[in-house]
């Protein structure tokens, strides 16, 4: 027998966000709470529609509130989590009251579950980790105490026995107090009271207002009997331009919704403009006062619309974008990548910036602005008629006045600042410096004796050409005087294989498979341009502040003065990840690239043991030629270690390409 609905209603819901990094999106959907789950269906012609999902009561550990993030569109200032042994389901409720009884009615029916929470994370999981505490696990245990008993913010409203979890102060998770929204004057919409709900006795409301099943700012619902109590009607539709009467007209996306409530609430639209410099947690060295364009890592110079495209491509993440001089003179384009209109190939939207007679910019709708600057960082957080939001500068601030200041390789070493050490390698100590004193660096510091630095010197101009989103770039160097230095990209999450030994167990499939793309990426660039890496190995991968991960030392092997490193009997020679024409005949190519992926891999999804424990180098190479291999570590599921298999073939010419493998990998992630 189907139990009785205690609550039925529409809810803005989040997508899953079941990948580490997936644009998010936002659906309204009809749901329905029963004693046994709550299930929510598409809304169709003002009904229920198909049913897209649900969440068993008896898998339900925790509801509680969520912590905004900044800039938290209108429509999205109530959420509630509901976390499960699979996933977090996020909805949105329309406001205190409406939460408040969503709230206790779902902690109500899940009272009686044996696995119920003790902590909670009290941010959203959003771009692979939750905001709260930057775990990066999904099922990472919460970091706040979750008490379903605790007094709630309005005591006056008495639960049942007991209280609810604390609602949460409008605190963005940088502490950044978000305003309020104004409820009060002739801009807020008279509530109207609907008739009593078909379920009134099991939602024994408390509150005359409860009564409603729903009763928002654009509408309310009349509740009726059977499919047919679910007709709704626009409220106020004078008020609010895009909103007509029923559902079936209500075709405007979030965005607008949140502009038409903005111009009704007399939300300034200039007040978003302010206050950004807050905001700019993921550039810290960012000039912000500037309103010059070229002070900002967004900004790509001429770069042609072409050579955006394939960059934002290759770097391939969602709301990764560039502003770049249009071929319109003086005017610039800003171009954004987005996986929201063609999840596997993703989309690149060009966006002429518009300019008033009054020198204001604005992008694809009217927020006007006095600069560029304050603009794109508007964008970030509100996609207002983009594809997306503006996420990710594509050109990393020092990569990008490094290379415009010097077009040479040569940097000048009285403008690094050292500031601590990150490890010591193969060629010495690696250290991070500030040039300029706000560019963040990692500088390798080459030891005397250890490297053929004139064949190296040679080389770097090569070298610093290879620019692809997954290797970690050559800024250039410092020969002058010693110890040479080699400047690089800065990676805050170290070598790949100490991530995995700490923070393995953390990741989840979705983010190893990531990871292991991501490399491959990279070799594919390398792949192209026939260059070889020589020494893949996931020591020899950085990990970036988003996890990213960075392919780098691509070359270096070449360079180094030291017998027990080059030469295959050596003790330091990479034995466990060469291919078997490395350790015969020295024979390096693509393919023998290709066999240490496939050992980077079986690093990945064993989170960081060392291949071949119990083997010592000569061991494996006698094994190898025997045909032995790499065990499937228990985190690979077959498909993953046939393709790990493919890499070792004996014969170089049956092993798949980096393009092959990089169709492969992704062919698994679409399995999701
Ligand atoms: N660009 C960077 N950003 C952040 N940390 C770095 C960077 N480069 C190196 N490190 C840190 O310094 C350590 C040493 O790096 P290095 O590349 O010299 O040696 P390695 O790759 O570990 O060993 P080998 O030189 O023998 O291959 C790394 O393990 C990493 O922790
Ligand atoms: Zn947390």
């Amino acid at each position: 027998m189907e139990s009785s609905v205690i609550k039925r209603e529409i809810l803005l819901k989040m997508s899953q966000q079941k990948k580490k990094i997936s644009p998010r999106n936002y659906k309204e959907r009809i749901f329905e709470l029963t004693s046994s789950e709550i299930s929510y269906y598409e809304i169709d012609k003002g009904r229920k529609g198909s049913r897209r999902g649900s969440v068993q009561v008896e898998r339900i550990c925790c509801v509680a509130t969520v912590q905004l993030e900044e800039q938290t569109p209108l429509e999205r200032q109530y959420p509630i989590q509901i976390v499960h042994d699979e996933n977090i389901l996020y909805v949105f409720t329309r406001d205190e009251d409406n939460r408040r009884s969503w709230m206790e009615a779902l902690i109500k029916v899940i009272r009686g579950n044996s696995g119920l929470a003790t902590n909670y994370h009290s941010g959203f999981w959003a771009e692979g980790r939750f905001l709260c505490c930057r775990k990066t696990s999904k099922k990472a245990p919460g970091c706040k105490i979750w008490d379903p008993s605790r007094g709630s913010s309005q005591p006056e409203t008495p639960l049942f026995d007991k209280s609810l979890p604390s609602i949460p102060s409008y605190e963005g998770r940088d502490g950044i107090s978000l305003p309020p929204i104004p409820e009060t004057g002739a801009n807020t919409p008279v509530r109207e009271t609907g008739t009593s709900t078909p379920n009134r006795e099991v939602n024994s409301p408390s509150k005359p207002s409860d009564l409603n099943l729903a009763a928002d700012k654009e509408h309310y619902t009349l509740p009726g009997e059977g499919e047919d109590w679910w007709k709704i009607k626009d409220a106020r539709g004078d008020l609010s331009p895009g909103v007509k009467t029923g559902l079936k007209e209500r075709s405007f996306s979030t965005e607008g919704q949140y502009k038409s409530l903005q111009s009704r609430l007399r939300v300034p639209e200039r007040s978003h403009s302010l206050d950004e410099t807050k905001h700019l947690d993921q550039e810290p060295f960012t000039l912000i006062q500037s309103v010059n364009v070229e002070d900002y890592p967004w900004y790509a110079g001429n770069m042609s619309r072409e050579k955006s495209e394939q960059l934002l491509r290759e770097m391939g993440k969602e709301g990764a974008f560039v502003v770049r001089n249009s071929s319109q003179k003086g005017a610039y384009t800003v171009s954004l990548f987005s996986r929201a209109l063609d999840e596997t190939n993703g989309t690149v939207r060009h966006y002429l910036i518009n300019v008033t007679s009054e020198n204001e910019y604005y992008l694809a709708d009217k927020h006007l602005f006095d600069s560029i600057p304050k603009m794109i960082e508007y964008h970030k957080h509100n996609g207002a008629g983009l594809l997306t939001r503006l996420r990710h500068p594509a050109v990393t601030s020092a990569c990008k006045a490094l290379s415009s200041s010097y077009g040479e390789w040569e940097i000048e070493r009285g403008e690094m600042t050292l500031q601590k050490i990150l490890g010591s390698g193969q060629f010495g100590v690696v250290q991070l410096a500030l040039w300029r004193g706000k560019y963040e660096v990692a500088i390798k510091m080459i030891r005397e004796g250890c490297m053929s630095e004139d064949d190296f010197i040679e080389e770097a101009q090569i070298m610093m050409k290879m620019r692809h989103p997954k290797l970690v770039a050559l800024h250039g160097v410092c020969t002058r005087v010693y110890p040479i230095y080699i400047v690089t990209e800065y990676m805050s999450n170290g070598s790949l294989l100490d991530y995995l030994r700490t923070h393995g167990t953390e990741l989840g499939q979705a983010l190893l498979l990531e990871m292991c793309e991501d490399v491959c990426g990279a070799m594919v660039y390398l792949e192209n341009k026939q260059f070889i890496h020589r020494d893949l190995a996931a020591r020899n991968c950085l990990v970036d502040k988003d996890l990213t991960v960075k392919v780098s030392d691509f070359g270096m092997a070449r360079y180094v003065l030291d017998d027990q490193y080059t030469s295959s009997e050596g003790t330091r020679f990479p034995v466990k990840w060469s291919a078997p024409e490395v350790l015969n005949y020295t024979r390096y190519s693509s393919k023998s690239d290709v066999w240490s992926f496939g050992v980077l891999m079986w690093e990945v999804y064993s989170l960081g043991r060392q291949p071949y424990e119990l083997y010592n180098n000569a061991e494996v190479a006698e094994k190898i030629m025997q045909g032995y291999r790499l065990y499937r570590p228990q985190q690979a599921s077959q498909e993953i270690y046939q393709i790990m298999r493919n890499c070792w073939h004996e014969n170089p010419k049956e092993r798949p390409s980096f393009h092959g493998l990089f169709e492969s990998l992704q062919a698994l992630q679409g399995d999701e």
